[in-house]
């Protein structure tokens, strides 16, 4: 479990970032943290492995606090940052130093996930382009079985089949002992993926919330342009209509629409935080 307490962190102390967060994150759902670009995830995310401190509060990640950065804790986690790095070394010789450090590393599973992601297994990584780098990384991170798993934006550099293949393993590696946390601004990225949205704005937890239930306490709906029967939280004109959201009162459960829902949080964040504080 994943527990943050009136966290507040700033990269200076007169000015922070995060105040009094809140935060909880159970095992077996995986997380999509959406927020603007400087919205602060990769800041949240650094928090949660230790690599940052807060200001004042307390962060606890699988009963540990992140900032001891004991060896007992790092075995029950991997982060994979926004930019990977990796060393001028095989594969095979990558996981001879690596993998050791995990207890639950399956070479099996790796194998498995180097083939469905399409990865060269014949070169040193450092002569792979940056997005065989990435998908490495994100191969041997499944691979290595921790109980939490956070992602800085893991879909950047990914091409289209990719991001596809991406979204498979990720599900498919999925169980209930573990906590998936992907950030990301680009929102079609984790559609049909993720089973809880993270939204952060200007240092604030706008949302917090289950698809499901985000699917009944909201309506997402294609309109006629004169539509006026309840207050919209968010409008946007397509090709095929008007597309708003408004509140669900009907009780049928909406299709929701990640990018739309994170446009609603963020420009409209009081209306938003309302209708899931009923
Ligand atoms: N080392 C640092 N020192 C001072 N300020 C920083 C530092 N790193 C980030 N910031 C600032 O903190 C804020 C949040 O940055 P952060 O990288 O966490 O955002 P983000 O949501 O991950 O953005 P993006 O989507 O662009 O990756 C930004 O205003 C950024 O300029």
């Amino acid at each position: 479990m994943i527990l943050l307490d009136k966290f507040c962190f700033g990269y200076k102390a007169n000015s922070l970032l995060y105040q009094n967060l809140q935060l909880s994150l159970e095992r077996g759902r995986i997380y999509g943290l959406l927020g603007k670009n400087g919205a602060g995830k990769s800041t949240l995310l650094k928090n949660l492995i230790g690599l940052l401190y807060p200001t004042s509060g307390t962060v606890s990640v699988n009963g540990f606090n992140p900032s001891g950065r004991q060896p007992s804790f790092l075995r029950t986690i991997y982060f994979i940052p926004e930019e990977v790095y990796v060393p001028a070394l095989t594969i095979n010789n990558y996981v001879k130093i690596f993998a050791p450090f995990y207890p639950a590393f399956d070479r099996t599973m790796l194998n498995t996930y180097l083939e469905k992601l399409d990865i060269q297994t014949d070169k040193k990584l450092n002569t792979l382009s940056f997005g065989q780098q990435k998908k490495f990384i994100i191969a041997f991170a499944l691979a290595c079985n921790t109980s939490v798993l956070i992602m800085d934006e893991p879909t950047n550099g990914l091409d289209i089949p990719s991001k596809k293949r991406f979204r498979k393993l990720i599900s498919s590696s999925m169980h209930d002992d573990r906590i998936i946390f992907i950030s990301t601004h680009q929102t079609r990225d984790l559609e049909n993926l993720i089973d809880q949205v993270v939204i952060v704005d200007n240092g604030e937890l706008v949302l917090n919330a289950p698809v499901e239930v985000i699917g009944q306490k909201l309506s997402f709906k294609i309109v006629e342009e004169n539509y006026n029967e309840q207050p919209v939280f968010y409008e946007e004109e397509l090709l095929k209509g008007r597309a708003v959201i408004i509140e669900n009162t009907n009780g049928l459960e909406s299709q929701i629409n990640l990018e739309q829902l994170f446009n609603a949080a963020t420009e409209n964040p009081v209306m938003v935080k309302a209708v899931f504080n009923k």
